[in-house]
């Protein structure tokens, strides 16, 4: 039985108001300073292992406690000084107190701990492949609008509250993307525009959404309402287009839930275009409101190349891509495959994939809406045999079904990216047991520079091919 184990159930070793000396020991995955008392873990913001700290005990329960730093007594040699806290507080960077080489080793080291907790150290984890300028990167905003002091504000709330802070430089969005929220921002205010107000479920703007096209500069600004009626439209719009002449498609999505989601399912075209395009690694991409985009083009680059290098494409492969977006993935293979079977949820997606291949003459390619799940299944049915899967899954990674499907399938090779650890490392042992191998490392690309998400590619090839 471990020390942490022996301690569960008896009385924590600290009290909520008290003020102690401790030394960091860790960094948890959320960023978090952990330090031991006793064995009793305490987690920190804004602390960094090897630092010594000054702390006041928050809250206390059984088997951990959370404090804040009273005052820092050493100081970590890879500790970024931080004047403004903002950043930290509303979540919006929380690594940023961390310096980036740490950040990426960071990175690199929670796939390494993982695999090591399912003795898989065998499995190598290569350097992460970081941003020479790793802020501003963010191709895509999604602000709260609420109203502070009779002045409607663009900001965050303080995590796990609801204190709200405005902001004007979001330290992670493209530039560009801070100044149009502030230009739409002022044009609310102009017109007398009411802030969502959450406790009552009343007011008009919840959130303004802005997309923009790093190579083509092309700006979508998405307004999100409560109501259905936007007052002032015509003059929003014509404000909007008069200050922003970089912005080509101007929606409104309205949300009528009482909910933390943030779009709600129906839009209107209020100017321009349904959808914006960019491009990455030469392919152009019709982009709407509701389709995921990777959030760093330059990194996303790098992600699909990382991804094209595992399939090693000749020409005369079948390639399946689920989980496939907007087709950026399929597309970015198509061009070196026979032919490429793309799956995806959203419907939108799947519209804007079709577009994404017509104009980009692609003709190999073939578009399902529908879950991942049924139809690996359909495609195993239908006698299809990949010879490369791709799989790009949200967090919760692979239903243990599609692993089943895929598994029959037999393709020589998986390409697995992950966008988070604990289930890429859950999901490869299931593979790993059922005739795949892992021969070269795991490739973490950092796509979230200043957080502490983690974005991998890891292939699995099949041990008898
Ligand atoms: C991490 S994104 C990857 C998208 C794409 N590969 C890319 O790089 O842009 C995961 C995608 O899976 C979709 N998705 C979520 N659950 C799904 C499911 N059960 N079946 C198919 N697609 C799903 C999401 O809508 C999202 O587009």
């Amino acid at each position: 039985m471990s020390e942490e184990e022996k301690n569960m159930g008896s009385k924590p070793p600290v009290s909520k108001n008290e003020e102690l000396t401790v030394t960091i020991e860790d960094l948890t995955y959320q960023g978090m300073g952990v330090a031991k008392i006793d064995h009793y873990p305490l987690f920190i913001e804004n602390a960094l292992p090897t630092e010594k700290v000054k702390v006041h005990v928050l809250k206390t329960s059984k088997n951990y406690g959370f404090a804040k730093v009273v005052e820092r007594l050493t100081t970590s040699e890879e500790r970024v000084e931080v004047t403004e806290n903002h950043y930290l507080q509303t979540g919006i960077a929380p690594l940023q107190h961390l310096n980036y080489e740490a950040q990426l080793e960071f990175k690199r080291n929670q796939i390494s701990e993982l695999l090591k907790k399912v003795h898989l150290e065998n499995i190598k984890v290569a350097p992460t492949i970081g941003m020479n300028e790793p802020y501003h990167y963010r191709n895509k905003a999604q602000v709260p609008v609420r109203l502070v002091n009779g002045k409607i504000e663009t900001g965050f709330f303080k995590k796990n509250s609801h204190v709200f802070v405005p902001l004007e430089d979001f330290l992670i969005q493209d530039k560009r993307i801070d100044e149009v929220i502030k230009e739409v921002r002022d044009i609310l205010r102009e017109f007398n525009i009411e802030a969502y107000d959450e406790r009552k479920h009343s007011g008009v703007i919840r959130h303004i959404m802005v997309r923009r096209g790093y190579y083509t500069h092309e700006v979508m600004v998405v307004l999100v309402t409560r109501s259905k009626r936007l007052p002032m439209q015509k003059q929003i719009v014509e404000a909007i287009q008069k200050k922003c002449p970089d912005v080509c498609s101007i929606i409104q999505n309205v949300n009528q839930a009482s909910t933390n989601v943030i779009l709600g399912k129906q839009n209107k075209l209020l100017a321009g275009r349904k959808q914006i395009k960019d491009q990455l690694n030469g392919i152009t991409f019709n982009i709407s409101p509701q389709s995921f985009y990777q959030v760093n083009p330059v990194q996303t680059e790098r992600l699909y190349q990382a991804v094209a290098e595992g399939t090693n494409l000749t020409g005369k492969e079948t390639v399946i891509d689920a989980y496939c977006g907007i087709g950026t993935i399929s597309l970015t293979l198509a061009t070196k495959a026979a032919k490429v079977y793309g799956v995806e949820i959203v419907p939108e997606a799947v519209v804007d994939a079709k577009l994404n291949a017509a104009a980009n003459g692609i003709e190999n390619t073939q578009f399902e809406t529908g879950t991942a799940e049924e139809w690996m299944q359909k495609w195993e049915e239908q006698g299809i045999k990949p010879d490369v899967l791709v799989v790009d899954p949200p967090r919760k990674g692979l239903a243990e079904s599609l692993i089943e499907s895929a598994v029959k399938m037999n393709p020589d090779k998986i390409v697995y990216v992950s966008c988070n650890p604990a289930t890429l490392v859950r999901d490869l042992q299931l593979f790993l047991g059922k005739g795949y191998t892992i021969e070269q490392p795991i490739q973490p690309v950092d796509q979230f520079p200043q957080t502490t998400h983690v974005e991998s590619v890891a292939l699995l090839q099949r041990t008898d091919s």
